[in-house]
C-alpha cells in the first residue's frame, strides 16, 4: 500500500510526506515543483515530477506504486494572485483536481484526503466557525477549493470513494526536528514574514489594518502547527482505511491571536525589537476567523501536540535561520 501525496514538495505536503515515512509508510510524491522543492521530499519517498492533472501520468503512478490512498495538497495558494488570475486558479485547483479525482475513481483508489481551507467560509459573523457555517468565500482561491469539496461530495456519493476534506486554518511553524519548514521565499504568511523581519531580511513588518472590530484592532487568526496538521492527516488516513465514512473537518486549535499579539511573541522569542509599520487593511482579509475545533477531535481522536504559539514562532525562526545558512552556503 502506497500513499500518493500531490504537492508533497511543498510546505504542508512535505510535512505529510515526512510524517508518513516516519511511520514506515510507502510514499510517492507527485509535484510539478512550481512552488515546491525537490530537496524538501524525504529521501525515503519517491518523487515524480509532473502535473496532478495529467491523467495518464497519474494512472501510471497509481498502478506502478499500488497506491491505495491519495493525499491531495497540490494547489496554487496565494489569495491576491487568485483575484488577479481567477481562471488560472480554477484551472489548477478545480479543473485539475477534477482530473485527479476521475483518475482516482477509474484506477480504483478508494481513499482521498483533501487540503481545504478556512477561506471557504469568508467573512463570518459567528465565532468560532463550525463546519456547518454557511460558506461565502471571498476570493477565487476560496471558491476554487469549495468547488473541489463539492466535487468530492458528489463523487463520494456516486462512486466507491471515501474522503476526508480538512479545512486548515492558519498553518505555521516547522518540523520540530528542523528537517523541513516553509521555504517559499516570497511567502506572505504573517509568522514567516515576521521571522524574516526579525532576522533583518525585511526592513519592517507591516500590520495590515488596525481598525478591525477586534480586541486590539488587528485581525485575529487561529494558528495551527504544521506537524500537528500532518498528524491530523495520518488520523484521517487511518479512519478511511478502517472503513470510516467521508468527513469534512476544521483543522485549528479553536483559539485566536491578533496580528499584534503574534508580533509581540516574535519580538520576545527572537529577542529583536524589529520595526513595525501600521498600514491600511489588505483587501479580502476577514476581521477574525477561529475554528470551532471539536469535531475533528471527536471523529478522528486527533490530539494536538504543539498547541503553543511561542513554540510555533520559535520553529519558524529556526527554519528561517536554516534557510539563510543554506543560501550563504550556496
Ligand atoms: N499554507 C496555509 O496556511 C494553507 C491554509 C489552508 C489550506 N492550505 C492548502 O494546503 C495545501 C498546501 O499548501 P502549502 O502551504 O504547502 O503550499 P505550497 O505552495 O508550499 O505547496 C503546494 C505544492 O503543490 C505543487 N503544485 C501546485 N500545482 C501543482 C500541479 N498542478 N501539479 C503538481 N504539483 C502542483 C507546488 O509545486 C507545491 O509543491 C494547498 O492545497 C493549500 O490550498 C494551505
Ligand atoms: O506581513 C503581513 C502578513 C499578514 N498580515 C496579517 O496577518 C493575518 C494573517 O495573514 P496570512 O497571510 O498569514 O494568512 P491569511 O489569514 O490571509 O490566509 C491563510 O489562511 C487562510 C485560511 O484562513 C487561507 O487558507 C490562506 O491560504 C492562507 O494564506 C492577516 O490579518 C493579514 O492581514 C499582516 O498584517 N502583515
Amino acid at each position: 500500500m502506497t500513499v500518493l501525496v500531490t504537492g508533497g514538495a511543498g510546505y504542508i505536503g512535505g510535512h505529510m510526506a515526512l510524517a508518513l515515512v516516519d511511520r514506515g509508510e510507502e510514499v510517492v510524491v507527485l509535484d510539478n515543483l512550481s512552488t515546491g522543492f525537490d530537496w524538501a521530499v524525504p529521501r525515503q519517498a519517491k518523487l515524480v515530477v509532473g502535473d496532478m492533472g495529467d491523467q495518464e501520468l497519474v494512472a501510471r503512478v497509481i498502478r506502478e506504486h499500488r497506491v491505495d490512498a491519495i493525499a491531495h495538497f497540490a494547489a496554487k495558494i496565494v489569495v491576491p494572485e487568485s483575484v488577479a488570475d481567477p481562471l488560472g486558479y480554477y484551472l489548477n485547483n478545480t479543473a485539475k483536481s477534477r482530473n485527479l479525482l476521475e483518475t482516482a475513481v477509474l484506477s480504483g483508489v478508494k481513499h482521498f484526503i483533501f487540503s481545504s481551507t478556512a477561506a471557504v467560509y469568508g467573512e463570518t459573523s459567528s465565532e468560532p466557525v463550525g463546519e456547518d457555517t454557511p460558506k461565502n468565500p471571498m476570493s477565487p482561491y476560496g471558491r476554487s477549493k469549495l468547488m473541489t469539496e463539492w466535487m468530492l461530495e458528489d463523487a463520494g456519493r456516486a462512486h466507491d470513494l471515501r474522503y476526508v476534506a480538512l479545512r486548515y486554518f492558519n498553518v505555521a511553524g516547522a518540523d520540530p526536528a528542523g528537517r523541513i519548514g516553509q521555504s517559499t521565499p516570497a511567502a506572505t504568511h504573517l509568522i514567516k514574514v515576521a521571522a524574516q523581519t526579525a532576522l533583518g531580511q525585511r526592513p519592517a513588518l507591516e500590520v495590515f489594518g488596525t481598525d478591525y472590530p477586534t480586541r486590539d484592532g488587528s485581525c485575529i487568526r487561529d494558528y495551527i502547527q504544521v506537524s500537528d496538521l500532518a498528524n491530523a492527516h495520518l488520523s484521517a488516513l487511518d479512519h478511511l482505511r478502517r472503513g470510516g465514512a467521508s468527513l469534512t473537518l476544521n483543522c485549528g486549535y479553536g483559539r485566536g491571536y491578533s496580528v499584534l499579539e503574534v508580533i509581540d511573541v516574535m519580538k520576545r522569542v527572537s529577542g529583536t525589537d524589529f520595526p513595525v509599520r501600521l498600514s491600511p487593511r489588505r483587501a479580502g482579509d476577514p476581521a477574525a476567523i477561529v475554528a470551532k475545533a471539536d469535531r475533528i477531535r471527536a471523529e478522528l481522536g486527533w490530539v494536538p501536540q504543539h498547541d503553543d504559539l511561542d513554540g510555533i514562532v520559535a520553529q519558524a525562526l529556526a527554519w528561517e535561520r536554516h534557510l539563510a545558512g543554506r543560501a550563504r552556503a550556496a
